[in-house]
């Protein structure tokens, strides 16, 4: 296969999620991967008083700068992922009790995945936000607990929302709206016309 990718360098992804790796390569495109390093709670904690939209734009940013400044010349990609509900900011369930709880909240509403990314090439930084808007079935106790049993506590603690939209977390919702790949962390169609217009892939 011919990958797209023109440059002279793999794509640099500042993230340890495989979800966003994958989809990068489901685009034929080929990536090196590298921890940001960097303390998420410690950014948002400075961050005071950001939006949801502005604390993801502020964390993917980050992301991506720690990760550029060590490799000068790549391009590089940082993402975030802000799950909102009325602007409560929800983070990665630490394990199924938390996950228990954030799906009671979350059942019955509409809560919107805000998931930004940060492009950085030649020193500049091209941010940007998508937001998907999800709304989730009402569950009763007794739902969200056969749920948990069937994702399990792995899937269940690897994303923002305790769910995986590509796997059982479908079950959860009764529409969402917006792109696949911005639900997964990784808006892939406005990402990918950046770098088409940067020269950077084939077609
Ligand atoms: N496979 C899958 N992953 C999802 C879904 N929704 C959210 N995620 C994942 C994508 C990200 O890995 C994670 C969002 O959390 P973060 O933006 O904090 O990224 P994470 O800590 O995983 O990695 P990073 O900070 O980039 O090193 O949730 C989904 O429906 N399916």
């Amino acid at each position: 296969m011919t990958s797209p990718w023109l440059g002279p360098a793999p794509l640099l992804l500042a993230s340890t999620s495989a979800t966003r790796r994958l989809l990068l390569e489901s685009a034929a495109l080929p990536v090196e991967t590298e921890s940001p390093g960097v303390d998420e709670r410690e950014i948002e904690a400075a961050a005071g008083s950001l939006s949801p939209v502005e604390l993801a734009g502020a964390l993917a940013r980050a992301k991506a700068e720690a990760v550029a400044a060590r490799h000068p010349g790549r391009v590089v990609i940082g993402a975030d992922q802000v799950l909102a509900l009325d602007g409560t900011v929800f983070h990665k369930p630490t394990d199924l009790g938390a996950a228990r709880d954030h799906l009671a909240r979350l059942a019955g509403r509409t809560h919107a995945l805000h998931s930004a990314v940060a492009l950085v090439r030649d020193g500049s930084t091209d941010l940007f936000v998508e937001t998907a808007q999800l709304t989730m079935r009402p569950l009763a106790k007794e739902g969200i607990a056969a749920y948990l049993a069937c994702a399990g506590e792995a899937r269940v603690r690897a994303s923002v929302g305790g769910y995986q939209l590509e796997g059982p977390g479908i079950h959860l919702f009764e529409t969402v709206e917006g792109d696949h790949s911005t639900v997964l962390g990784l808006p892939l169609l406005p990402l990918l016309a950046r770098l088409r217009a940067a020269g950077l892939l084939r077609f």
